[in-house]
């Protein structure tokens, strides 16, 4: 990139983060965020836990350029093509870190009561040390992260509009990370998190 913009380094152990505030300026979050609303084809699907079924608490959509499935918790979810919008997002995400994205899965949390528990982004098929960047556009959300093992080692980021966060090396093997609910009333947030799969 040209002016490769200010990048903040998470000075976590086992972890490999980058935090990008304003990768995005605000004209362009405004104008992404109305658009991935408007044209994304939102589905709210039903995960198992613990051998209970609900309803997942937030929308998805996947997209991919290699008609490759998403796996995880339970869920099987089959991608769409990639939109010129994401396909510009994506060019854009992938100049500052060296990767090629296949796909694309993409998150709206529609109100406070709309969250992500627990989890790491390990799947198999995600590769050994998986490389995640995470996009933001509209509500800012805290990001929580905790140390599986070093009981001590939590953080917690907000993410705001027009951020991009990298996730790399050992992060996924080590950290559990979520967007927790809130009782504020506030705005719907889109996320896009870019991921290999082979
Ligand atoms: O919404 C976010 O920032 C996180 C999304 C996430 O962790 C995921 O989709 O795996
Ligand atoms: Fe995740």
């Amino acid at each position: 990139m040209l002016f490769p913009s200010e990048h903040i380094p998470l000075e976590l152990p086992n972890a490999d983060i980058t935090y990008y505030p304003n990768f995005f300026s605000s004209e362009e979050a405004l104008k992404y965020y109305n658009t991935l609303l408007q044209e994304t084809p939102w589905q709210q699907d039903d995960i198992t836990i613990f051998g209970k079924t609900h309803k997942q608490p937030r929308l998805t959509a996947l997209f991919a350029s290699n008609n490759k499935p998403l796996h995880y918790s339970g869920i099987t979810m089959f991608p769409k093509t990639f939109t010129p919008s994401l396909h510009t997002i994506k060019l854009k995400v992938e100049s500052v870190c060296n990767t090629r994205f296949t796909t694309c899965l993409a998150n709206l949390y529609r109100h406070g009561q709309d969250s992500n528990g627990w989890h790491a982004d390990n799947e198999k098929q995600l590769g050994e040390h998986p490389i995640i960047a995470s996009v933001t556009f509209g509500q800012p959300r805290f990001f929580h992260l905790k140390h599986r093992t070093l009981k001590e080692q939590r953080h917690k980021i907000l993410l705001d509009n027009g951020s991009l966060l990298l996730m790399k090396g050992e992060t996924q093997q080590y950290w559990l990370h979520q967007i927790a609910k809130t009782k504020r009333p506030i705005n719907p947030r889109i996320n896009l998190t870019f991921r290999v799969i082979q």
